[in-house]
């Protein structure tokens, strides 16, 4: 990892805003070490990736901060500077099926993941172990329509008391209220067992099935107050055929979600997805 600092922005487009960007940068004693930009001709709106190494002197974020600040004043951007170095802290919620929690705590234990993971959240029991044979807190709080608002308020004060960045849906089956939503916005990753927008909902093996479909998908998505319909991130596909039961169909979707769901957290902990209104900017390497 070479870069220091991410910054990401977004503004209304105008002439001038790369210049003005980079410009900066070189002024407060630091390089370019990759750039991506995009104007959205549609909305007027362009967004920006820029990664950035101090050249001689060591440069702090608040240093550089400070700095960006007044430019991103002139071009009313939304912005943020973030240092790369320092792990985001991420709360995977699960429920019975831990092929998704299992393949992203490989990842971040082989170093494929910059990212620490401070606790695990499930309404079922079934990834108790497997949290454990990481040593990670396991919070098993079962939702029923009579817990489901206390087992939210639980969430909500675990992720302030844990600063989380960010929270992994990693095949969570309950859906979070609407003042959850609101108040984690672009803050929550879910993998749908399906390519969206078909398929939606709790089963979409069996709809897939059902249909004769001869692709199933997987996508992951930032989650919304409607269901299955947040910003995609990421999105993958395999072939599948008329002999194949529901079964197959699920045993063949594993593959795909977790594939799926770890391309799109590397995406965001790396910085490289940005908002668009409901959809995203994805700057890949
Ligand atoms: N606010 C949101 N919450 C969640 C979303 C989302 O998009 N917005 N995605 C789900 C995951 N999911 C599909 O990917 C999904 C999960 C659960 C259901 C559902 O209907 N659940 C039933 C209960 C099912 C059960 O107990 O097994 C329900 O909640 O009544 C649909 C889609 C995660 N949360």
């Amino acid at each position: 990892m070479t870069e220091k600092f991410i910054l990401t922005l977004s503004c209304p487009d105008e002439p001038g805003i790369v210049a003005e960007v980079s410009g900066l940068i070189a002024t407060a004693g630091c390089n370019i070490t990759s750039s991506n930009q995009y104007a959205d001709t549609a909305t007027g709106q362009f967004f920006m990736r820029v990664a950035i190494r101090p050249l001689s002197e060591p440069v702090s974020c608040d240093d550089l901060r400070a700095r960006f600040a007044p430019v991103a004043d002139k071009f009313g951007m939304d912005w943020a500077i973030h240092d790369a170095s320092k792990p985001q802290r991420v709360l995977i919620m699960v429920s019975k099926f831990d092929h998704c929690l299992m393949d992203i705590l490989y990842r971040m234990e082989r170093g494929a993941l910059h990212m620490e993971v401070p606790a695990v959240v499930s309404n079922h029991k079934d990834a108790y172990q497997l949290t454990a044979s990481y040593n990670i807190a396991y919070h098993h709080w079962p939702v029923t329509p009579e817990t489901k608002a206390e087992q939210e308020q639980k969430l909500l004060k675990l992720i302030d008391d844990e600063q989380i960045d960010l929270i992994v849906l990693a095949r969570y089956m309950q859906v979070l209220s609407n003042k959850a939503c609101e108040r984690l916005a672009g803050k929550v990753i879910n993998i749908h067992h399906s390519f969206l927008p078909s398929f939606k909902g709790a089963a979409p093996y069996q709809q897939a099935h059902e249909k004769g479909v001869k692709l199933i998908g997987a996508t992951a998505h930032y989650v919304t107050a409607d269901l299955d319909e947040g910003p995609i991130i990421e999105q993958n596909v395999a072939r599948v055929n008329h002999a194949m039961e529901a079964s197959d169909l699920v045993a063949t979707g594993r593959d795909v979600e977790r594939v799926t769901l770890a391309e799109a957290l590397k995406l965001h902990l790396e910085h490289r997805v940005l908002l668009n209104g409901t959809k995203t900017v994805v700057f890949k390497p």
